[in-house]
């Protein structure tokens, strides 16, 4: 079994002329948790909707578990867990028919009961989703990538909606689900979440991906300093607009 849980190669988005995602290269490994970074419009949407085939690309090669979800999707999607962007709840159901629901679809054994106190909604079982914060529905939606055995959990912005007992929350699911040896790669803008849990970031930008390693790495790689956090190192390859493999050793 390969170690890599998302591989890309050439990996390329084009709408028009415009390039969404312009040749990137990703090894994600399977014990890893990556967080994938960048400003709004950079491509980390459009990157998760492809490795889930929800987007086609134009050009370059991908892998979710060693599977071409272009061509496999079934079994990609049986074998990872998704959070994504933007997710349709139906206000007429409660939050256990959603999990039943997808309890169903994947065959999986769990109760909505343990899902949802995983995600501390386990007051809001048999309520309604029209009566939900959107706290409430991000936790919910969070419970539903939770659904059945998985080797690779994708978050598409975690955070979002949630109060700090939520984004405690989130980590520590991040944590758990690493541990039983679930490779975790999740999209956020919450930077010092990110620096809390994460083994390697990738910041794209424009499309490119213009920094990726341990946060030790890129302090060293763009020269921020040996204190700085991960905004810091955002902020210089974002605005300046350094891709990597510009950086030359007299930069450093
Ligand atoms: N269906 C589409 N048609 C045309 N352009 C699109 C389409 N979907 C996305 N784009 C463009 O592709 C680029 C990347 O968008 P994407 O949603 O992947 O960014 P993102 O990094 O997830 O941003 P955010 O942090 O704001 O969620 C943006 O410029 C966006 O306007």
């Amino acid at each position: 079994m390969s170690d890599v849980a998302i591989l890309t190669e050439g990996l390329t988005k084009r709408y028009g002329s415009m390039a969404a995602v312009e040749n990137l290269d990703l090894a994600v490994k399977r014990d890893e948790i990556y967080g994938f970074l960048g400003p709004n419009g950079a491509g980390k949407s459009t990157t998760i909707g492809i490795l889930m085939d929800y987007i086609r690309p134009t050009d370059g090669r991908v892998r979710v578990l060693g599977r071409d979800p272009l061509t496999d999707v079934v079994d990609v999607h049986d074998r990872l867990g998704i959070l994504p962007d933007r997710y349709s709840l139906y206000d007429g159901l409660t939050a256990r028919r959603h999990l039943e629901f997808i309890i169903d679809t994947k065959r999986a054994g769990d109760s909505p009961e343990t899902l949802l106190d995983r995600v501390g909604l386990e007051d809001a079982v048999d309520q309604s989703v029209a009566t939900f914060s959107q706290g409430m529905e991000q936790r919910l939606a969070l419970a539903m990538a939770l659904v059945g055995e998985r080797e690779l959990l994708v978050l598409d912005e975690p955070f979002t909606g949630l109060d700090p007992h939520g984004v405690r929350t989130v980590r520590e699911i991040v944590h758990e689900e690493n541990e039983r040896g679930v490779a975790v790669f999740f999209s956020s803008h919450v930077l010092g979440q990110v620096e809390l849990v994460c083994d390697r970031i990738g910041i794209l930008h424009e499309g490119r991906l213009v920094a990726e390693g341990s946060i030790e790495e890129l302090r060293t790689e763009t020269g921020v300093g040996p204190d700085e956090t991960v905004e810091e190192i955002f902020v210089s390859v974002t605005d300046g607009h350094v891709p990597v493999e510009e950086i030359t050793e007299a930069d450093r």
